[in-house]
């Protein structure tokens, strides 16, 4: 891809074809969770690389206890810590943060690339609230991941009762990133109960 200058963000380099991962997230703070799926999506998915997009603020959270993003994005460096997994504010750098316009947007400035975007289970039965979902499950694939508390047993919700139709199996998920969308797969494995709730929970104790 092209580097930007100028107003638009520099992106991590990736030649024409190469499948992206998107994980988009609060990570306040990141933890090992994010890791595991992400390597998780690396392997099952054949991706070439993971971007963990830190968003200025999830549209439907309160942004009282979200910690700053420079904070959010040195830390999730030091857990993510991979070669494969690059940590991004793209989301701030273009002044969004609804996921329908950074998938527009990602999808102009990397024409070639194969994204898919990643969730982690709980998010799949509140996607219907996210804005636009139907065109987000039209723009890219999408992959689910297992999450204690959210491992799927069939369709519950809006979002998902309406893309039932479009799963694949999973051992299908490493063609995912060449479907076309709507596409998703939900991907069973390794869990971690890490989670950024737990963590605040635990430094507010702490302190
Ligand atoms: N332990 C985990 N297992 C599976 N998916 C996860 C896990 N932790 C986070 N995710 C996923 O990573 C993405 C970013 O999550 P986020 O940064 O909100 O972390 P979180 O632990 O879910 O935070 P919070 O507890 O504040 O809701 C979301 O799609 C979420 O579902
Ligand atoms: O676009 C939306 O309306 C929307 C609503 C809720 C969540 N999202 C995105 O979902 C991702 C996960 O958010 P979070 O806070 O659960 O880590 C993050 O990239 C958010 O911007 C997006």
């Amino acid at each position: 891809m092209t580097q930007g200058g100028g107003i638009w963000p520099v992106l991590p380099t990736h030649g024409p074809g190469q499948r992206i991962g998107l994980l988009g997230g609060s990570f306040n703070p990141p933890h090992p969770g994010h890791r595991l799926i992400s390597e998780i999506a690396l392997k099952r998915l054949r991706l070439d690389a993971v971007w963990w997009l830190i968003t200025p603020g999830n549209p439907l959270k309160e942004k009282g206890n979200l910690k700053p993003l420079g904070e959010r994005i040195e830390q999730a460096r030091a857990i993510a810590a991979h070669p494969r997994i690059h940590v991004t504010a793209i989301e701030a750098d273009v002044g969004m943060s609804r996921t329908r316009d950074t998938l527009r947007y990602l999808r102009r400035r990397g024409p070639t690339l194969r994204f898919v975007w990643l969730m982690g289970a709980d998010n799949l039965s509140g996607f219907h609230r996210w804005h636009a979902w139907r065109e987000i499950a039209a723009l890219v694939p999408i992959a689910v991941i297992d999450r204690p508390g959210h491992t799927f047993h069939g369709p519950t919700g809006a979002a998902a009762t309406w893309l039932a139709p479009y799963r694949i199996k999973e051992s299908d998920a490493p063609v995912l990133p060449f479907c076309q969308p709507p596409a998703w797969v939900f991907l069973h494995g390794r869990r971690s109960s890490q989670s950024s709730t737990k963590l605040r929970t635990l430094s507010k104790e702490g302190s």
